[in-house]
């Protein structure tokens, strides 16, 4: 999905919303456990609640890589049930040495080869510039680059001081020299939402995938006092909050509530920044 049409997409869904697919199958219902493939039911379900609200949905490699083979199929088996209207992306958190990265590129992006063919991936800069590269060989496709995390440790690495400011800030300058902001978008979680507006100075253009609203306490509000731009420029990512938002047999339902009130948030956002 190129930027215009993940731009269009928001316009036309008032919803800068990524619906994260982090699907435990220890906590998903019980009576999902009768069907072939639970984590695919699950998700099929979710899908269904909540595709008119969001603009994305991201599953979490984690979460069907621990599951093995079934696991794989069933992150098979949900990205090709994802609508194609909607920014695919696999949170894969990938980063290696350059022949290692065209494996992972290929594992996540060449459908024809993996049976994936996600628009976006995930990535760790730390081993710099020829592990984020073999990426971008595929056109179309997007790389998100980990700039500033939501997590706690953040504070280890991401804010080690160097003579260009923290390492975060050194990330995203570099990272914005290898693609442009039609490839490149930044991770910067909504725990760190006093950043953005320092963030914006490196990356006026970017689209940032913000993940940490709902279960993590981040403020949609305060990301986008700080963070909107003129093409709104956020994804913003719920996960538990919309997916578990009921463990119980209404738990589509549930997820829908849950989304439709932080679209309704967007709406209002998008409307005072005067983008729709
Ligand atoms: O800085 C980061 C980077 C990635 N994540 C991922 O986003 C979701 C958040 O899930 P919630 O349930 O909404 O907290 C999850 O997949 C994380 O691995 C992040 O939280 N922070």
């Amino acid at each position: 999905m190129s930027r215009h049409q993940l731009i269009e997409q928001i316009k036309l869904k008032k919803s800068f919303l990524c619906v994260g697919l982090d699907t435990d199958i220890d906590k998903i219902p019980e009576f999902l456990k009768q069907y072939p493939d639970p984590v695919f039911e699950f998700n099929k379900r979710i899908i269904d609640a909540t595709k008119d609200l969001c603009i994305s949905y991201k599953p979490n490699a984690a979460f069907y890589e621990s599951r093995g083979l079934k696991g794989l199929q069933s992150l098979i088996s949900t990205y090709e049930y994802l609508p194609k209207d909607c920014l695919s992306i696999i949170d894969a958190k990938r980063g290696d040495i350059g022949n290692t990265s065209d494996n992972y590129a290929k594992a996540f992006f060449d459908e024809e080869a993996s049976g994936m063919g996600f628009d976006a991936i995930t990535v760790t800069p730390y081993m710099g510039n020829d592990s984020v590269t073999p990426y971008l060989k595929y056109d179309g496709k997007w790389v998100i680059i980990l700039a500033l995390t939501s997590s706690v440790g953040s504070k280890d690495f991401q804010y080690l001081p160097t003579e260009g400011g923290y390492l975060f800030e050194q990330v995203i300058q570099k990272a914005n020299t290898w693609a442009g902001a039609d490839r490149l978008m930044f991770v910067v979680g909504a725990t760190k939402s006093t950043e953005f507006t320092n963030i914006r100075k490196y990356a006026p253009d970017n689209f940032l995938l913000v993940p940490g609203v709902g279960a993590q306490g981040g403020s949609l509000e305060e990301v986008c006092k700080y963070g909107m731009t003129k093409d709104c420029g956020l994804i913003v990512n719920a996960s538990r909050s919309i997916i578990y938002a009921s463990g119980g047999e209404d738990f589509a339902d549930a997820a829908r509530a849950e989304a439709l009130s932080l679209q309704q948030q967007m709406q209002v956002e998008l409307e005072k920044a005067g983008i729709i």
